[in-house]
């Protein structure tokens, strides 16, 4: 099973995810979270990273220029747009990119998915009203397509007690947490963090 840490804010941070067997690291670019680094930030950090984690950038609704003002800045390896985005504004970056969905009551998620062909994969997390994510709240794991042929990163309101079950039920190919292996909002707590890897790749 492999594993992304979101919402990585310090170096210390992405240093004890990857020494816990992280397989990627996400970085937050959205303002209103309380995970938001800038890209100066990002650049530290991307500099501690080593290869073979895929250092993911996350936007929401982000303008492009500010997407590619961060590229300039940050070598991310991989995209991760959170909010209501185009197949054709995904694309004009031409970075690999996974798109998330928010499972709000009724979405047609295979439909979803078909919206954006050239994504390498689609992370699913829970739908709040006003919150694009990191809401730390589950979804019904039962609602993962079992036969998209997409690869699936399953989210939201995971941590290191939920997670094996949580993988059981949806069967994703990879899984990713944020809130759940916080200490406090925006700091990760490195206990928690090998917790929850050392659960998940036990599957
Ligand atoms: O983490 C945030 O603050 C955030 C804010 C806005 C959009 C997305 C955000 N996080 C995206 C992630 O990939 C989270 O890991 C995912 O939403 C699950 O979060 P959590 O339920 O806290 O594990």
């Amino acid at each position: 099973m492999q594993v992304k840490i979101c919402g990585i804010t310090s170096i210390e941070d992405a240093v004890a995810a990857v020494a816990a067997g992280a397989d990627a690291l996400g970085l937050v670019f959205y303002s209103a979270s309380p995970r938001h680094i800038d890209a100066e930030t990002a650049a530290t950090i991307a500099a501690a990273v080593p290869p073979f984690v895929t250092l993911t950038g996350l936007f929401v609704d982000a303008e492009a220029a500010e997407v590619q003002a961060v590229l300039e800045q940050v070598p991310l390896n991989l995209l991760q747009f959170h909010g209501s985005e185009s197949a054709d504004y995904c694309e004009q970056f031409r970075r690999p990119y996974i798109k998330a969905l928010r499972m709000k009551d009724g979405l047609d998620v295979l439909a979803a998915m078909d919206a954006h062909p050239r994504a390498r994969g689609f992370l699913l997390d829970a739908y709040r009203p006003g919150v694009p994510g990191g809401t730390g709240e589950t979804f019904d794991w039962q609602r993962v397509p079992q036969l998209s042929g997409r690869p699936i990163v399953l989210a939201g309101g995971l941590h290191p007690d939920n997670v094996v079950q949580a993988i059981a039920a949806a069967r994703p190919q990879a899984v990713d947490v944020s809130g759940g292996v916080e200490a406090a909002p925006g700091k990760k707590d490195p206990q928690k963090v090998a917790a929850f890897i050392r659960a998940a790749k036990s599957q």
